[in-house]
């Protein structure tokens, strides 16, 4: 079932028109990777969907719903939850704040994607009393995977998780993510091409604001052209 429908969106940023036809949809329980190069738009994707940019044209359904008017708390209630690129937790507040922010229900289903998180990355067990400011980068992003699992939505969209992250840490980023992909509809924006080839069952491709390519992730392994051409990987 498709649970996310991006149909020919157009987003402005001030005077620039940044996103001139982006069309994607996100299949339930599988992970849809954005590729393309530096400045193609992919960040500009995530967060006309999660409504921090109004549309110009075109239009975006969850669950056949039209959401592409709504703002971002209401799109969030709906069930979408994002991890920006930067992380955005809050560094003044310890591990622990940071995930209580997130969690709005205090039901049992909430309690339990809590255990869910913590038995995922014991990390943030270990360091629940510390600040955000001081996590190293990989807690960090752990943290903002951890928030964006316990809030109560179907639909995550993850910002290049592996960045400015050690080798280590991005495989442990990726085997959360691939966990995490059991119980969650993923939408992923990531320049690690391991990463995203080895967590990825759809793809899309962005380029200069605009989806030239999609298919199936086994196919662009395959596809060193496509690879070339629009990923600069030779
Ligand atoms: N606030 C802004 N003001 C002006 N231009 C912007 C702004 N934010 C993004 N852009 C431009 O929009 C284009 C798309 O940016 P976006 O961040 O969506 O790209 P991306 O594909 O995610 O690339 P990257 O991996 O570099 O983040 C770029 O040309 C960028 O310079």
């Amino acid at each position: 079932m498709t649970l996310l429908k991006v149909e020919g969106i157009h987003t402005f940023i001030q005077q620039y028109h940044i996103l001139q036809g982006v069309s994607l949809e996100a299949k339930e329980g599988r992970v849809t990777v954005l590729l393309g190069r530096n400045g193609a738009g992919k960040t500009t994707t995530l967060r006309s969907i999660m409504g921090f940019h109004k549309v110009s044209r075109g239009t975006i359904y969850f669950k056949n719903e039209r959401v592409d008017s709504l703002a971002p708390h209401e799109i969030a209630r709906k069930g979408i939850s994002y991890v920006p690129e930067d992380q955005g937790i809050f560094n003044g507040l310890t591990v622990g704040e940071n995930l209580y922010i997130a969690m709005r229900k205090n039901d049992e289903k909430e309690s339990e994607r809590l255990d869910y998180v913590l038995a995922l990355f014991p990390d943030l067990k270990t360091f629940w009393h510390k600040k955000g400011g001081h996590l190293s980068g990989g807690q960090k992003q752990m943290l903002a995977l951890a928030r964006a699992y316990i809030q109560d939505s179907q639909l995550m969209l993850i910002d290049e998780p592996s960045k400015g992250l050690a080798p280590i840490m991005v495989e442990k980023v990726s085997e959360s993510i691939m966990e995490m992909k059991k119980k969650r509809t993923i939408i992923l924006v990531e320049q690690n091409f391991m990463m995203a080839s080895a967590i990825g069952d759809d793809f899309y491709i962005i380029d200069n604001g605009r989806t030239v390519y999609s298919g199936k992730m086994e196919q662009l392994r395959e596809d060193k052209e496509m690879c070339r051409q629009y990923l600069g990987i030779t």
